[in-house]
């Protein structure tokens, strides 16, 4: 039966461009899963927008000196020129600087403003008497009182992931000046979390099937009792208070920003011309799954459902399978500190796919994972290459050179053909459930692993050896790896998009594997083929060297 699924991913920061670690933690996940839904013939809605606003963006503009918007529009236009180069399939991707956008969040304060959800309190802010100015969030810095790591922002610790006030922090002092804040009153917005505190401890206990680092972080979390947050900053940049007086505010980032989830599937439906097919994805059976990086959790299982509880009438998340860290030697790739592999660098020199596969095959699932370029090459050249694309590349050549460019006929099958066969039909059930439950890591080893089994067929098999005296027997042969290699461009789809498509017609089917189910479609007998292109490149040992002095390591 088709399942209708709703993916919201992270809303990346218009203050830099994209690394890897992005792609690793929130988008590629995404990506693997709207491409695997779509082809099982669920309906599949996956947004998500460029974040322009907070401090991340207004810190860099004053660097940079120019104004916040030119930040935000800069980097807005570089996300959107990597998203295709990246394959990522989004079925709508937007901005928060849109007034739908604006018009959404306003909508949700006065709802709960006027639920008695957000309520209007005095409370002492930083403020730096050399820069006179207030400090939000990120504009002060110090060390974590939970972990004690010393670069934490004001507004959460990147290390232990905890969301913080400015106050808490240890040795807290202005970015800008480094001099100590001191603390003046000011009159701010509070979402009344405490009140939610029981209804979201009972929600999430029956989430069993999240990630056991999602549940435990934020069983933990909510069990240390949760305090109101203040939504609204003292900033000229961002979305506007709905209520006169407030001038000199704005919203604060993460309450503005999960918003997007829902005023990008408005816009959406909008642009579809039907103002009204957002609904169906934030009601009634439709899952909901958020992709992002684990500094994310708090706000996607606890402020965003309070969220939406306080609303009432829009889907709760179903599941957030966030992913750890990607990391080099052992820290966070950042933006902010600049140890960071950009994307459109790397997709300059390296295909689409091979980023892609060492992506998910090293995905930080479940704990952090470095990033290293001899798994990046070990990866292309002995998995891609010499196992996966090397069986395509010799089943197609010998079927198109020694049987007219045609499928041929494949007569009896043996005992060893059918199970080949049994086993690619059975792998695609196994890589549906993974994929089914976001074990991304599993689901590409084992079609990685079925293209071992059918290169061992093939050796067995020598068709190089039986056309010299059986034609009959080699066709056999090289129709059951053409059986094979169906499964495995099906497989791969979600994760290897574009070698993927290529097979596809290499094998006599068309490119769009959306268009088809998650089943073993069996080659047509006589269908006409092209002769095939190699999947994949070898890379040379050199790059590991060359990457590594480009990175100054
Ligand atoms: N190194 C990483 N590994 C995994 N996920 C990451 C990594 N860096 C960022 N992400 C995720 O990517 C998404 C978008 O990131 P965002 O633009 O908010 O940057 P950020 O976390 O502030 O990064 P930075 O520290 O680079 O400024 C978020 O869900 C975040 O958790
Ligand atoms: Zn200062």
């Amino acid at each position: 039966m088709s399942e209708r699924i709703f993916i919201g991913v992270a809303w990346p920061y218009a203050n830099s461009q994209l690394h890897l670690g992005h792609v690793a933690g929130a988008y590629l996940p995404a990506d693997i899963f709207a491409r695997y839904h779509r082809t099982r013939g669920d309906e599949v809605l996956m947004v998500s927008g460029s974040d322009m606003h907070g401090t991340p963006i207004t810190i860099r503009a004053e660097q940079e000196g120019i104004t916040a918007a030119e930040v935000a529009e800069r980097y807005h236009q570089r996300f959107m020129a990597s998203w295709p180069k990246l394959g990522i399939s989004w079925d709508f991707y937007t901005s928060t600087a849109t007034a739908n956008h604006a018009r959404t969040a306003q909508e949700m304060f006065l709802s709960l403003y006027e639920k008695g959800y957000i309520y209007k309190n005095t409370v002492c802010q930083p403020f730096c008497s050399h820069c006179n100015r207030f400090l939000p969030d990120r504009y002060v810095e110090g060390t974590c009182p939970h972990c004690k790591y010393e670069g934490a922002r004001g507004d959460q610790c990147d290390n232990c992931g905890k969301p913080l006030n400015a106050a808490e922090l240890l040795n807290f002092r202005c970015k800008n000046c480094g001099n100590p804040p001191e603390f003046r009153e000011t009159e701010h917005f509070f979402l009344k979390l405490s009140a939610f505190e029981e209804e979201l401890i009972r929600w999430v206990e029956t989430k069993t099937h999240w990630r056991t680092n999602v549940l435990n972080f934020t069983l933990r979390y909510l069990k240390e009792g949760l305090k109101d947050r203040a939504i609204t900053r003292d900033l000229d940049w961002g979305v506007p208070l709905p209520l006169p007086g407030y001038e000199g505010k704005r919203l604060y980032v993460w309450f503005e920003a999960v918003i997007g989830y829902l005023s990008a599937s408005k816009e959406w439906a909008a642009s579809k011309g039907q103002p009204n097919a957002w609904q169906k994805y934030w009601g009634g059976d439709t899952k909901s799954y958020y992709f992002i990086g684990k500094d994310n959790i708090p706000f996607h299982t606890i402020i965003w459902p309070a969220m939406l509880m306080g609303k009432g009438g829009l889907n709760l998340p179903y599941d957030v399978p966030s992913n750890e860290y990607l990391t080099t030697e052992s820290q966070k790739f950042s933006k902010s500190r600049n140890n960071a592999i950009w994307v459109d660098d790397v997709l300059s020199r390296y295909g689409v796919d091979t980023l892609r596969y060492l992506l998910s095959a090293n995905m930080p699932e479940s704990s952090d994972t470095d990033f290293s370029w001899r798994e990046f090459v070990r990866r292309n050249n002995d998995e891609l290459v010499a196992t996966y694309g090397n069986l395509a590349q010799r089943v197609l050549t010998m079927v198109c050179r020694n049987y007219d460019n045609k499928v041929p006929e494949y007569g009896e099958l043996d005992e060893r053909s059918l199970t080949l066969i049994e086993k690619t039909a059975a792998m695609l059930c196994e890589t549906d459930k993974a994929l089914y439950n976001c074990n991304f890591r599993e689901a590409i080893r084992l079609a990685m692993a079925l293209a071992q089994e059918a290169n061992r067929y093939l050796d067995e098999k020598a068709p190089w050896k039986e056309i010299k005296v059986d034609k009959a027997a080699a066709a056999r042969s090289l129709y059951v790896a053409m059986v094979a290699l169906s499964g495995l461009r099906v497989a791969f789809y979600p994760f290897l998009p574009e070698s993927s498509g290529r097979l596809s017609t290499y094998l006599g089917f068309g490119s769009e594997l959306e268009k088809e189910s998650w089943i073993l479609k069996m080659p047509v007998v006589g269908q006409e083929l092209t002769p095939p292109e190699p999947l994949f490149k070898k890379l040379e040992d050199s790059v590991v060297e060359e990457e590594t002095a480009r990175m100054g390591l």
